[in-house]
């Protein structure tokens, strides 16, 4: 066997990646496959066993990668239907179109919908040696999510440990090179969102609601949760903040204005943006084609520019 020859071969399809150990008739290449996602992975550990194969010798590849820094933004709310994994799917989107890569993880038991509103409906994650493998959506961000992991339905029945078990699966998932994760969480502060803060320590929790004083209050909870772990609050987003007319565009306030900034202010958090109530945005959601995807988007893309500036700041 022609060592020179093997290295060269090896060289030409891995360049710098490879390193190739000849010792007698066995080859061994080590690739660096850091920053590469699974499939160019995948090409690449293909391509190199195939040009140090050579006939009679043993070939042994080993691809590593360095674990990127990932870091968890979770996406809390302190009651139910008040568009948190609306928000949650939109901000992921147009965090990554800001220029993170960026994983989408759908944590809510009472109401896993982001297969739907990530248009990946009826789709199941593969596992690789016991890990799950994200599933690709048309629009730059892999998901993982309750809903795909349970029966429809079911989810609610699970106890504490089987709940925090699957979150912890879909945190430590195959997520190639994302550097940032989107959680949605239930709503609440029940046990995901507190195995979430202690064991998966979040860099920094997103908290959505409606202008009403009710859900403010309950927001206000959902603050106490993170501040009492020690997890910073980015801002307080609120959902549902003034009526856009579906016929003139006009926006107006019914249940009056004002009300999540000064509850924001109050609470010394930023206060990341208003979403309006706007018919568009459910229809546009409910048939997978997420607000945040399309080129008119203002809205979700100012909430993505002020998350994707804490991060960068943090
Ligand atoms: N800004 C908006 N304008 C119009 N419809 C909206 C808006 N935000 C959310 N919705 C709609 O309100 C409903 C509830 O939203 P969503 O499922 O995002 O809430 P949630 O807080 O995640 O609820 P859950 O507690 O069930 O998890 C959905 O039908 C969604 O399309």
């Amino acid at each position: 066997m022609d060592a020179e020859q093997v290295k060269g071969a090896v060289a030409a399809v891995a360049g710098t990646r490879a390193t190739v150990r000849i010792d007698g008739q066995r080859i061994g290449v080590v690739v660096d496959a850091s920053g590469l996602d699974q499939q160019a992975r995948d090409a690449l550990e293909a391509s190199v066993r195939m040009a140090a194969s050579v006939p009679g010798a043993e070939v042994r590849v080993v691809v590593t990668a360095e674990r990127p820094t990932r870091r968890l933004i979770a996406v809390a709310s302190g009651k139910g239907g008040v568009g948190k994994s609306t928000l949650s799917a939109n901000l992921a989107i147009a965090l990554a179109r800001g220029g993170r890569r960026v994983g989408l993880v759908d944590a809510d038991i009472y109401g896993p919908s982001q297969p739907r509103l990530m248009g990946v409906e009826g789709t199941r994650p593969e596992a690789r040696d016991k890990v799950l493998m994200p599933v690709a959506t048309p629009y730059g961000v892999p998901l993982l999510s309750m809903g795909q992991l349970v029966e429809p339905g079911r989810a609610l029945a699970w106890r504490g440990p089987m709940t925090a078990g699957a979150l912890g699966q879909m945190v430590d998932a195959e997520w190639g090179i994302a550097d940032t994760l989107v959680v949605d969480l239930p709503p609440g502060t029940g046990d995901v969102q507190l195995t979430m803060v202690q064991k998966h320590r979040p860099a920094g929790a997103v908290i959505v609601s409606t202008p009403q004083d009710l859900a403010l209050i309950d927001a206000r909870r959902a603050i106490d949760l993170f501040d009492k772990a020690g997890v910073p609050v980015i801002g307080l987003v609120e959902n549902m903040a003034g009526y856009a007319c579906p016929h003139c565009g006009e926006v107006s306030d019914p249940f009056g204005r004002g009300g999540a900034e000064a509850a924001a202010a109050e609470a010394g958090i930023p206060f990341l943006g208003r979403v309006p109530l706007d018919i568009a945005i459910r229809t546009a959601s409910d048939a997978g084609q997420p607000p945040a995807a399309q080129d008119d988007d203002r809205v979700f893309a100012g909430i993505a520019a002020q998350v994707a500036a804490w991060m960068a700041r943090n």
